[in-house]
């Protein structure tokens, strides 16, 4: 999924607009659809809706005469497109209120949905958003059409009196409604995915034209639920570099290296692994057994005699000891203040920087690293990691800093190291100089677990070796690399999860189903 700015998409919509192409009447019918659906959808007995996360109040399975839906109107084109779509619904037999927190509706779509007999409301004071959250309630669809594309900063005035009010009764209703959002849930930040203030949470999103970075980057994608992108044929944007992206299946299986029958080992990629030590064996063991699980051609691994045998013990295909290599990971389980693992991820990390071949720099490794490092080194850090390599290099971030704008601290880590940076999270974000940010949301919360980031360091290792040569003639290939990384490691999970409880080795044992899966299209996304 690529999804563009707002700007991107307005100069998109230009040429069509002027050419007197109907796209609101084209969104608006869509989302009439999308609300149809989702009414269809919400059965008492199942007690989902379509979106699958809430219960909703009973309407007989098919039918949408009968049916109740409100829909809250901006004064700006996004409630242009709820007032059409509330006429349309009217003709079908819904029965439709209309909120209106602004005091310009757009005025078209206002006497379409008079003349289809939709009840208007205002909703600009207080009495006005106590009538509105009544109404919402009693519906089995609430459609959030107050601000798209042209909101500026958080929901002010009515619009957030109304959006915290109906958040917390909609959070406190036993039978909630659905929520459908048009073109992005109101008050995100539309590029930046930053939630300044109250959003209505969306159980489905029915954007207009294409994906917004709103809908993919964290923390606002977290208000979106499912994304649905309705065409509105803005051909202009074929020709444009998307801001955020998010992988799909068939992309990863684009990606991932296939051996043919002129391969051996070598030509498959040989992965060089510095991690673990004396006090963290375990991530020499879960770092070679992401690599290993991903069918690189070899895994040759460097640390001591126990750590070695304790690699070998679980995987007796891995080689101890220096050799030609065609990718590294350096760092995981390994403590910078341990001045002999230190001393080999520097020594190691020197000779990769003129080898010039691809690395994954984690953990231990972060703190050691130079200035000035190729886009085909990719740094792994958690929130925690990502701040303290900002603090370092004097921007004083906490991991609350982070966690808050991850983006900008992505961005910024990326601009300061010259690296490919893949920041480790719910959803994890990757990006280097010049790419777009790539936005993964493919785990589990089991996930959230000791040696899982281990793991993926593996997965990526194993990739970016299988990719050596692309890699160095178009670094910023890595990215894209690492983003189909996170997507495995996280798919990997899920599968090894199944709503239970895993632990960082089964992720790693659920890679090559995962990847059989991916590669042989058996894998459907979402
Ligand atoms: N172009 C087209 O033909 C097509 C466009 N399409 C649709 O149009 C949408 C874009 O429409 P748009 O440009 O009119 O802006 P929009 O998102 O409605 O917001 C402006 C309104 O919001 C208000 N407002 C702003 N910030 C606010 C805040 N913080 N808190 C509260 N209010 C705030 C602002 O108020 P003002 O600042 O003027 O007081 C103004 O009233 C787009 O997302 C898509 O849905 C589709 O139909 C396809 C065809
Ligand atoms: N809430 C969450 N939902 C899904 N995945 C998560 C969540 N929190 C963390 N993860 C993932 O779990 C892994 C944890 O890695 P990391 O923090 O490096 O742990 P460790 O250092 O113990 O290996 C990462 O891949 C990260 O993206
Ligand atoms: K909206």
């Amino acid at each position: 999924m690529r999804a563009y700015s707002a700007a991107q998409v307005r100069r998109a919509e230009e040429p069509l607009l002027a050419a007197g192409a109907p796209l609101m009447q084209e969104a608006a019918g869509a989302l009439a659809r999308a609300v149809r659906e989702e009414i269809r959808a919400g059965t008492p007995e199942r007690g989902t809706s379509a979106a699958g996360s809430r219960p909703t109040a009973p309407v007989t399975r098919g039918r949408v005469a009968g049916a109740r839906v409100c829909v809250l109107v901006g004064s700006g084109n996004n409630g242009g497109d709820g007032l059409f779509a509330a006429a349309f619904l009217a003709g079908r037999g819904v029965a439709c209120d209309v909120v209106l927190v602004g005091t310009h509706p757009h005025a078209g779509g206002l006497a379409a949905a008079r003349r289809a007999g939709v009840g208007i409301h205002l909703a600009g004071d207080d009495d006005g958003v106590s009538v509105a959250v009544r109404l919402a309630l009693r519906s089995h669809v609430v459609v959030d059409a107050i601000t798209g594309i042209g909101a500026r900063g958080p929901l002010r005035g009515p619009a957030a009196g109304l959006v915290t009010a109906l958040g917390d009764a909609v959070d406190a209703a036993p039978a909630p409604p659905v929520v459908v959002a048009v073109d992005v849930p109101s008050g995100i930040g539309v590029d930046d995915g930053a939630v300044p203030g109250p959003v209505l949470v969306a159980d489905r999103t029915v954007t207009m034209g294409a994906a917004k970075p709103g809908l993919l980057l964290p923390p606002a994608a977290g208000a979106a639920g499912r994304v649905e992108v309705v065409e509105l044929g803005l051909d202009a944007l074929a020709a444009e570099p998307p801001d955020a992206v998010r992988l799909t299946g068939a992309d990863v299986a684009d990606l991932w290296p296939v051996p043919t029958a002129d391969d051996h080992k070598y030509t498959r990629g040989v992965l060089g692994v510095v991690a673990g030590s004396g006090a963290y064996p375990g991530a020499a063991v879960l770092t070679t057994s992401g690599a290993v699980r991903c069918g690189v051609g070899m895994v040759r691994y460097l640390g001591s005699t126990p750590v070695t045998a304790a690699v070998q013990a679980r995987h007796p295909e891995v080689v101890a000891g220096r050799g030609r290599v065609q990718a590294w990971v350096l760092g995981p389980g390994i403590d910078p203040a341990d001045g002999a693992r230190a001393e080999d991820v520097e020594r190691t990390f020197e000779d990769a920087l003129r080898a010039g071949v691809p690395m994954v720099l984690d953990a231990g490794a972060l703190p050691l690293l130079p200035d000035g490092l190729p886009a085909h080194a990719v740094l792994t850090p958690h929130a925690g990691e990502l701040a303290r390599l900002l603090t370092d290099a004097g921007d004083d971030a906490s991991r609350a800093d982070v966690e808050g704008a991850p983006v900008a601290a992505l961005r910024r880590a990326v601009e300061i190291t010259g690296a490919t940076v893949l920041l480790k999270g719910a959803t994890t974000l990757v990006a280097g100089p010049g790419t777009p940010v790539y936005a993964q949301a493919d785990a589990t919360p089991w996930l959230a677990t000791a040696g899982a980031g281990d793991v993926l360091a593996g997965v990526l290792g194993a990739l970016l070796a299988g990719r050596s040569g692309d890699v160095v003639e178009r670094p910023a290939l890595a990215a894209e690399l690492a983003a189909a990384a996170a997507l495995v490691h996280g798919r990997a999970a899920r599968a090894a999860s199944a709503g239970g409880p895993i632990a960082a080795l089964d992720v790693a044992d659920a890679v090559p189903g995962t990847l059989r899966d991916l590669l042989t299209g058996e894998m459907m996304d979402g």
